[in-house]
């Protein structure tokens, strides 16, 4: 039966977010024939008293499965479709027609001509979601695990898209339904980003070079990144702008600061009781989020990226793109879209270079001997982004230090636990934000 071959099968995906769980049910809650042999289907997922709604696209074939999808079988004569160039195209055709399948809508933007003739591949780097890549066109994002409401992705490029902002990557088309009464984004396509390197692998070339030219300083060392840096900064405070030009802004009073800091120290409790290690991180983290209930008065507040760092960046042969305005992936969605001080997003960058240029010292030989260069390459590089971002008229003063460095800790807070659940080895990364001087590997 389809539900016993599913229930058997979503486990194993790697996108599935409930590993480790035994599934306890999996109940079929709509199935969609899109074309003949292409089914879409939304399940729900029962573990431990939870439910989680995912997205599959089911492929049936009446005879032998080709050997090119044996690697995407659910069961016999069923397979993932994604993973079928026959069939995927007919995604793109109907968000391309505007059409309605069912209860599932295909949409595209206004004034945008799809090209419908592209063949799609998966994108190897699956993660919490599968992302479709049509020739070197598109990309088409599908949301495996549902939740209600529009994605702030495409509420935010469709916003900026509309003002012409530079710094997005086109957004094409999307498909939708509605899941609890709100409409709910299944998938966005979005322009693909050929030629083009994520900031993070552009950075740890930067820090390799470094560390191979012993004699040399970060900035003479022929891996320099800080003048990618200082441009990274001035293209996040343009988006900052558009950002607040598309969407409504605000002042947080006092109270709500302290409401915030309350809402932080909460969170640094819960971290301490998952990864212990923190616990004697506590009191500088206490202090730089007590200074700013003592210090900031009235913080402005818009729509900001929310998740900023070097893996969401790409720079393309002429410009830095911005990807991924999803928010912090496993926060509700009201919290994803809440207005928050673009320092925020200032302060996941700097983090991130802090990441790059540690996380090579993990198990290097010469760790202790290049950990004042991964210091050296981290801070020029923070440096030269907070100038870009300056030069970019982002706001950057006065009592924003005191913001910006408790945002820092902060976010290093929500890493440790990131790292602790994910990656445990990377865990001293985000622990020695609280300790630079430490020795690498902690
Ligand atoms: N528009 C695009 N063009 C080119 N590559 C992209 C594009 N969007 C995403 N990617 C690639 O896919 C990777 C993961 O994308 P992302 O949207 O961050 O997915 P996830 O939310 O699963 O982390 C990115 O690091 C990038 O390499
Ligand atoms: O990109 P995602 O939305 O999935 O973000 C999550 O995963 C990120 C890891 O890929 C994680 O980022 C952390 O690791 C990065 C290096 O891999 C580093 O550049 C970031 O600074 C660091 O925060 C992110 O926090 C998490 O939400």
């Amino acid at each position: 039966m389809l539900t016993e071959l599913l229930t058997g099968w979503i486990g194993h995906q790697r996108w599935f977010a409930g590993k480790g769980r035994p599934v306890d049910g999996l109940t079929i809650d709509s199935d969609v024939e899109l074309a003949p042999g292409l089914r879409h289907l939304i399940v729900s997922v029962h573990q431990a008293g939870t439910r989680d709604r995912y997205q599959i696209l089911l492929g049936c074939c009446e005879y032998d499965m080709p050997d090119k999808l044996r690697h995407a079988t659910i069961g016999e004569g069923l397979y993932d479709a994604t993973h079928d160039a026959d069939l995927t195209g007919i995604l793109l055709q109907a968000m391309a027609d505007g059409r309605d399948i069912g209860p599932l809508r295909f949409r595209h933007l206004e004034d945008v001509h799809i090209d419908t003739g592209q063949r799609s591949l998966v994108l190897g780097a699956e993660q919490s979601n599968t992302s479709l890549v049509y020739g070197d066109a598109y990309i088409c994002k599908l949301f495996r695990r549902l939740i209600p409401g529009v994605n702030p992705e495409l509420e935010i490029v469709s916003a900026l898209a509309r003002r012409k902002a530079a710094h997005i990557a086109q957004p094409y088309g999307w498909i939708e339904t509605d899941l609890d009464g709100e409409t709910t984004t299944l998938a966005m396509t979005q322009e693909f980003l050929s030629n083009s390197n994520d900031g993070w692998a552009l950075a740890l070339a930067s820090v390799r070079d470094l560390y191979a030219s012993l004699d040399a300083s970060a900035s003479d060392a022929g891996g320099d990144f800080s003048a990618e840096s200082f441009r990274l900064g001035t293209a996040t405070a343009e988006v900052h702008q558009e950002l607040a030009s598309a969407f409504p802004t605000g002042v947080m009073e006092p109270q709500e600061i302290t409401h915030l800091v309350e809402d932080q120290r909460r969170r640094l409790t819960q971290a301490v009781a998952e990864v212990p290690e923190l616990a004697r991180h506590a009191p500088v983290i206490e202090e730089a989020y007590q200074r700013v209930c003592d210090v900031a008065h009235k913080v402005p507040v818009q729509r900001v990226h929310g998740d900023y760092h070097l893996g969401q960046v790409m720079r393309t042969p002429t410009d830095w793109v911005i990807l991924d305005f999803e928010g912090e992936p496993g926060q509700p969605l009201a919290e994803r879209r809440a207005l928050a001080s673009p320092l925020r997003d200032v302060a996941g960058m700097l983090r991130s270079f802090d990441y790059a240029a540690r996380h090579l010292l993990a198990d290097h030989p010469d760790a202790e001997q290049l950990l004042p260069r991964a210091v050296e390459w981290a801070e020029l590089n923070r440096s030269s982004f907070l100038a870009g971002y300056s030069a970019g008229g982002g706001r950057l003063h006065g009592e924003d230090a005191v913001l910006l460095r408790a945002l820092e800790l902060a976010k290093a807070v929500y890493e440790v636990v990131y790292e602790a659940r994910n990656r445990p080895s990377w865990l001293p990364i985000p622990l020695s934000a609280f300790d630079p001087g430490a020795p690498a590997n902690l």
